[in-house]
């Protein structure tokens, strides 16, 4: 049985198919896609593709974000269509939907890395923004392969614990901990717009962050974020990527494990989920090019708190490629402080 779904008429006069409505049909049920929102083979045009990519392959500790997606999908039931923090309905912008998942070989990590990148510039190519839900971190470099073949090196903000510039692991060039270092000597990112942001935990020697800079790469670290605050940091990363493309890459370890225990590898001292989607709201108006949230591992996860704030943030990624480059200012629909971009209403 078809739900009945939330139609509205976009900016460009489209009829833009939105979730199914949450007041007819309980949340609970159906098959789950993003955000309930229609498959890519139920409208016409996508304009922002969500993607699953359940690949990983490359992880170096704790396995199982090949299992991310479908959890993603599943904790993102309870979003609803206005995003107060933005003023915007990311879905009355333009066509959302789910494209499903692109698969890569679990047993041939070069094949799959191909295959990603294939599979996404397919997507791209008609017409789609991707916000892809991993997978672990070495589907980033495919990713950042297929959007450098459309857009040239892109800037790349890069919320992680973890540097994920490392050389080489048991000798292997792609894992979850090298992909930005591949993407540096492809020459797929642009060494004056690069940003690591929430950086925090051990590091195999201080070579780490020597190499890392000779990538080009600025450090926002956790404490950073703690110390400054938000505005300030988010004024540090808009000067940084100003308007070239931007690419952001979000590995949920970013969080503090309190907030997202389901991942491969924590590190604690992180951020809140509050900070993280703070910090995301404050890019309105750069130039998106594509996004995506990693290293969701659900078995390690408790009472979909991991699953709910990937979510969230592919939410306010979604809504800040539907706003799209450019987008005007605009403050959160409610609140006494406003933020950097815009007064509270
Ligand atoms: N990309 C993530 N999540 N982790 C990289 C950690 C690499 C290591 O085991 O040192
Ligand atoms: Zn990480
Ligand atoms: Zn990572």
């Amino acid at each position: 049985m078809d739900p009945e779904r939330v139609i509205r008429t976009g900016p460009d006069g489209r009829q833009l198919i939105g979730p199914v409505n949450a007041a007819k049909t309980p949340r609970w049920a159906g098959t789950g896609t993003f955000a309930r929102l229609p498959r890519t083979d139920q409208v016409e045009k996508t304009d922002i593709a969500v993607l699953g990519v359940p690949f990983d392959a490359g992880v170096s500790y704790r396995s199982g974000a090949r299992f991310g997606p479908n959890h993603v999908r599943e904790s993102s039931r309870l979003l609803r269509p206005f995003n107060p923090a933005q003023s915007a309905s990311p879905f009355a912008l333009c066509q959302v939907a789910d494209a499903g998942d692109l698969i890569g070989n679990p047993f041939d990590i070069g094949e799959a890395i191909e295959s990603i990148a294939a599979g996404a510039s397919e997507l791209m190519s008609a017409g789609s923004r991707l916000v892809t839900i991993g997978g672990d971190h070495t589907i980033a470099l495919p990713l950042l392969r297929a959007n450098h073949a459309v857009h040239g090196p892109v800037a790349l903000l890069h919320f992680d614990a973890h540097l994920d510039t490392w050389d080489t692991y048991f000798g292997a060039e792609y894992t979850h901990g090298t992909p930005f270092r591949r993407a540096h000597e492809e020459g797929l990112i642009d060494p004056e717009a690069v940003m690591h942001v929430g950086t925090r935990g051990p590091l195999y020697g201080p070579e780490d962050l020597e190499d890392d800079e000779r990538f080009g790469f600025g450090i926002v670290s956790s404490a950073d974020v703690m110390r400054r605050g938000v505005d300030a940091v988010v004024a540090v990363l808009r000067e940084k990527v100003g308007d070239r493309p931007l690419y952001v890459s979000l590995d949920i370890d970013v969080m503090d494990p309190a907030h997202a225990p389901g991942t491969g590898t924590p590190e604690a001292g992180g951020m809140t989920s509050r900070e993280v989607l703070e910090i995301l709201r404050g890019l309105r108006g750069l130039n998106i090019v594509g996004c995506d949230v990693v290293e969701v591992s659900p078995a390690y996860d408790h009472a979909e708190l991991t699953g709910t704030a990937a979510a969230h943030v592919v939410y306010e990624m979604i809504t800040l490629v539907a706003l799209g480059p450019g987008a005007a200012p605009g403050g959160p629909a409610y609140g006494i402080s406003g933020n950097a971009y815009g007064e509270a209403r």
